[in-house]
């Protein structure tokens, strides 16, 4: 299988790597500095006791040609516009783009753009970063990526694309409907998003001061009220899953978009959080929390742009 990763970032670049180690036809999708980057270090991937080093295939937009197989879409919601216009190319009659952003929205713009058939919905669980070498930081051990067709069908493609994870040891179900796994990761990530960028501070600071276990819970229950009211309830046992890792005493979690408002980076704001509330709203569903949570990463956003 010809596989085209759009990005070498944290996500990217960890599925990427174990999709080359596993003996993968994988090319990367790199912008002119990552690719100088990446030929001058190698790509590294390191943390939780393992360190590995791949001199993968690289290409630049403008030497971009196809059609692939599979295109593994994995910039942020920020670079989406620009990757949809770059992977044209490299998208034929028969390739499946598989997106692994977080949120919902990047799906109506890739159906738009290359219509419904090409484009698989996903859901990554990893916890990775990268670092100020340009190196995949792990900082947990999941290898995780859901996928599947949009209407839920078990097609011979998406067989063929799990057993092609599977091989380089990527825990890949095909969920009855991805569209739903995304909206219960979404929750999740708003949940999460919101309680540690509002009260800046890892899950455990936030839960060890006076007051703080209140709050997950009830950011929860606002995300979870949208999604109910969108057709996708959020059963016990997710939401159970949600507050095991967001209201934990102790815990040193963050999101990647907590790592982006503390280092001062732009963050997928509008995506991941203006969507929900646009949302809510047309679905009548108040959410306080979450719109503090909006406005206070909307002030973030215009101050880095200020500054810029
Ligand atoms: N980090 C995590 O643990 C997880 C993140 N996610 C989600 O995955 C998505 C990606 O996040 P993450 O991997 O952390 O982001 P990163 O910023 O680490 O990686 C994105 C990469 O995309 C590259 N890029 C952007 N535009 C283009 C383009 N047009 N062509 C080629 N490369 C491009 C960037 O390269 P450049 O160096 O050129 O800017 C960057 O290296 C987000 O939606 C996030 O919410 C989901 C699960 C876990
Ligand atoms: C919480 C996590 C790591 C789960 O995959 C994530 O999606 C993110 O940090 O953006």
């Amino acid at each position: 299988m010809k596989i085209l990763v759009v990005g070498a970032g944290a996500t990217g670049g960890y599925f990427g790597a174990l999709l080359a180690r596993a003996g993968q036809d994988v090319t990367f999708l790199v912008r002119p500095a990552r690719a100088a980057a990446i030929r001058a270090r190698g790509l590294r991937i390191a943390g939780r006791g393992e360190q590995w080093l791949l001199t993968p295939g690289l290409v630049t937009a403008d030497e971009l040609t196809g059609p692939y197989d599979l295109v593994l879409l994995s910039v942020k919601s920020t670079g989406l516009d620009r990757a949809i216009e770059d992977i044209a190319p490299a998208v034929g009659p028969d390739t499946a783009v598989l997106p692994l952003l977080n949120g919902l929205a990047h799906i109506d713009a890739l159906n738009t753009r290359f219509g419904e058939k090409a484009v698989l919905g996903g859901v990554a669980k990893v916890v990775t970063t990268l670092d100020d070498n340009g190196d995949i930081q792990r900082l947990a051990p999941l290898a995780h990526l859901a996928f599947g067709e949009q209407d839920g069908a078990v097609s011979p493609r998406v067989e063929r694309i799990r057993a092609v994870l599977d091989g380089a040891g990527i825990d890949a179900p095909v969920p009855d409907r991805i569209i739903t796994a995304m909206w219960h990761k979404w929750v999740f990530i708003t949940t999460f998003g919101a309680v540690t960028s509002l009260m800046r501070g890892t899950v455990g600071e936030v839960y060890d001061a006076p007051g703080g276990p209140s709050l997950a819970p009830a950011v929860l229950d606002e995300a979870a009220a949208i999604a109910a009211a969108a057709g996708h309830p959020v059963p016990e046992s997710e939401r159970a899953a949600t507050l095991a890792v967001v209201s934990v005493p102790g815990s040193p979690m963050v999101p990647s978009l907590y790592r982006d408002l503390a280092g001062g980076r732009a963050t997928e704001v509008e995506h991941l959080f203006g969507d929900l509330i646009d949302r809510a709203r047309a679905l009548g569903v108040a959410t306080p929390l979450l719109d503090l949570a909006t406005l206070h990463l909307r002030v973030h956003e215009r101050r880095i742009a200020a500054e810029a």
